[in-house]
């Protein structure tokens, strides 16, 4: 994978100039790729030229321009040559068309692979906060979607665009050479037709930018509603969405129609200009010719010249719309490549961690909302399980994502065995980490992949340990394939708390000096939460556990609990000293074990 590029130099200069700077390492091949096209054009015009030849050998014997050219005044050898040379001509055109279409292929799956590899590397660098204000579909329209275009682009629409110019300037030489008016006559539509393609363009961009953006809108739209199917279905929603749907995929056609009539309206004003010049050099260069001011061969080049020069310039239009469609793209991508993640790791790491957490006068809140978190304070002592509850929306989950660093605390320092967590690496600080998060998330793979996600490489022996622990070994047993079942979207459909168990398991297999349990056994049922319960207490031997739990039971054999209500710690202590004291901890505890019923 190449390097991620600097954020590019000025973000308002024009996409392409951002590519070039970006992405130094194609440019050899950019280079070779231009050259190989200029040569294929060249040879391209040549067979226009040998028919002029041939004409001229024709009509003027050994006066001719090969004659004088070779010092051969037989015509039927004349002519001879050239056939040789239209031969040669031909074989180097079909070499070069091969080589030009390869280089420029190969070009456009290249960087259509490095950069669908780099903007899924960047977003995965972007911090937890972008992911949640985004939709996944919209960041999938660029990954996909958008690098796409700039593959289509860069597969043809670069040599067509290329070739097109040098077609005005090899033809424009021609004619130059041949005669001054004629050249003036057969140019003259290309003016009009470089004035109204830059007119078009300026009308088709923003219009571009307007598909690309419904496109994103679709497709984060139907990411979201694929996700959330059983709401749908539930609420018996699916009419309501499919109007939505079909609101999101209107705007889209309408978006593309209106691009659309802009781009079509092209062609018909291109060849109404090229009417006129091609007219204007087919009358005036035939009389020309009559008068004997204009030998009869070049009459005849000029006119396939003509053709030549002029009807390419019809198809502009079509170029230009996969231009303007591969810009619109390229912003998109320069705009997700240019996203900088606010949280940066350090460069610390630290050889061994005891696990000793610390939170000093932390103030915590989400992009611009207000704290959630107010003046927090709390150490978990190496080795020790520690357990945060409190009312719903009070800010536990918050305080975990700190100790994991999904963000930065807006005042204050936590510090993990006495370091601020700013300073350490990834590896140094997530490395030392087993999550378990509220939603389990499964990979695509076998129940094994999952849990040795942990760790991978890890030994099937201790694969099954750690589900063992986690007490997963169980249900995993009577699955149809064992720990080779798959799960994940197109695999078994586990329950919640089968899900938790596994999760449970990927983190005790990573043997973290730090377990962050949120709410990890809230969807298993009292039994088997027992057992974990029971399994957890050897798991937490030596290394430090942190857990969020609505439901006291699980909790109350912790070190130590921190009562939170409104981001703000409002009591700790054990269990025993919790409930032996008025107070939330004390409230919740009756509640949950029925003494009060309201
Ligand atoms: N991604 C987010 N963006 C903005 N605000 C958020 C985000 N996540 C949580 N909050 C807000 O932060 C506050 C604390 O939420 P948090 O999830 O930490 O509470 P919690 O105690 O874990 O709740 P629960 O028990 O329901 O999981 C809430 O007011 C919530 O609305």
């Amino acid at each position: 994978m190449p390097q991620a590029p600097p954020a590019s130099t000025t973000p308002t200069s024009h996409p392409l100039t951002q590519l070039w700077v970006r992405y130094r390492q194609y440019r050899a091949r950019v280079v070779l790729a231009f050259v190989l096209s200029t040569v294929r054009k060249v040879m391209d015009v040549m067979p226009e030229l040998l028919i002029g030849a041939a004409i001229d050998v024709v009509v003027r014997g050994s006066d001719s321009f090969v004659a004088s050219l070779l010092g051969v005044a037989d015509r039927h050898e004349q002519i001879l040559w050239l056939a040789v040379v239209n031969a040669v001509v031909w074989v180097l055109e079909s070499t070069f068309d091969y080589l030009s279409a390869l280089t420029w292929r190969n070009l456009a799956q290249q960087v259509e692979h490095d950069l669908r590899l780099e903007t899924y590397g960047h977003v995965q660098s972007l911090d937890m906060a972008w992911h949640e204000s985004r939709s996944t579909g919209s960041t999938l329209a660029v990954v996909n979607d958008d690098v796409n275009q700039l593959e289509r682009f860069l597969d043809t629409g670069v040599d067509r665009l290329w070739t097109l110019a040098l077609n005005v300037v090899l033809v424009g030489a021609v004619f130059a050479a041949s005669s001054w008016t004629l050249t003036l006559l057969a140019f003259l539509p290309i003016p009009v037709i470089i004035v109204g393609s830059l007119w078009f363009q300026r009308r088709l961009e923003p219009r571009y930018a307007v598909v690309r953006s419904a496109v994103a809108r679709i497709s984060g739209l139907v990411s979201g509603n694929l996700g959330g199917m059983a709401t749908i279905k539930s609420f018996t929603a699916e009419d309501r969405e499919l109007e939505r749907v079909r609101e999101a995929s209107d705007a889209y056609r309408l978006a593309n129609a209106d691009a659309i009539r802009a781009s079509a309206a092209f062609v018909p004003l291109i060849r109404m200009a090229i009417l006129v010049g091609f007219t204007m050099t087919l009358l005036l260069g035939g009389w020309m010719a009559l008068d004997g001011t204009l030998e009869v061969g070049l009459y005849s080049v000029l006119v396939f010249m003509t053709q030549r020069l002029l009807w390419p310039l019809t198809s502009v239009g079509e170029v230009l719309d996969l231009y303007q469609r591969a810009m619109a793209s390229v912003r998109r991508i320069l705009v997700l490549l240019d996203e900088r993640p606010l949280t940066l790791p350090g460069d610390r790491t630290m050889p061994a961690v005891t696990g000793q957490l610390e939170l000093h006068d932390v103030r915590a809140g989400y992009a611009d909302g207000p704290d959630v978190l107010h003046d927090v304070s709390m150490v978990v002592p190496a080795g020790e399980v520690h357990a945060v509850v409190g009312p719903t929306g009070a800010g536990k989950s918050s305080l975990l994502r700190l100790l994991l660093r999904f963000t930065d605390p807006r005042a204050g320092r936590v510090l993990l065995d006495g370091v601020d967590l700013r300073e350490l690496t990834w590896e140094g600080l997530r490395g030392r980490i087993g999550y378990v998060a509220q939603d389990v998330f499964l990979f695509e793979g076998s129940i094994a992949d999952n849990i040795a996600y942990g760790r991978p490489g890890a030994s099937r022996e201790e694969i099954v340990r750690a589900a063992e622990q986690a007490e997963a070994a169980e249900f995993v047993a009577s699955m149809p394939h064992g720990y080779d079942t798959h799960v994940g979207e197109r695999g078994v459909t586990l329950s919640g708390g089968q899900r938790q168990r596994l999760a449970l398991a990927r983190a005790i297999l990573r043997d973290p000096a730090v377990l962050i349990l949120d709410e990890a056994t809230s969807a298993v049922d009292n039994e088997t939460e027992a057992a974990i319960q029971r399994s957890l207490t050897e798991v937490s031997q030596g290394r430090t556990t942190v857990m969020v739990a609505h439901r006291l039971s699980t909790v109350r054999h912790a070190d130590r609990i921190w009562v939170l209500a409104g981001g703000r710690v409002v009591d700790a202590g054990t269990h025993d000293e919790l409930v032996g004291r008025p107070g939330p901890y004390a409230d919740l505890w009756a509640v949950q074990t029925g003494v009060l019923t309201d």
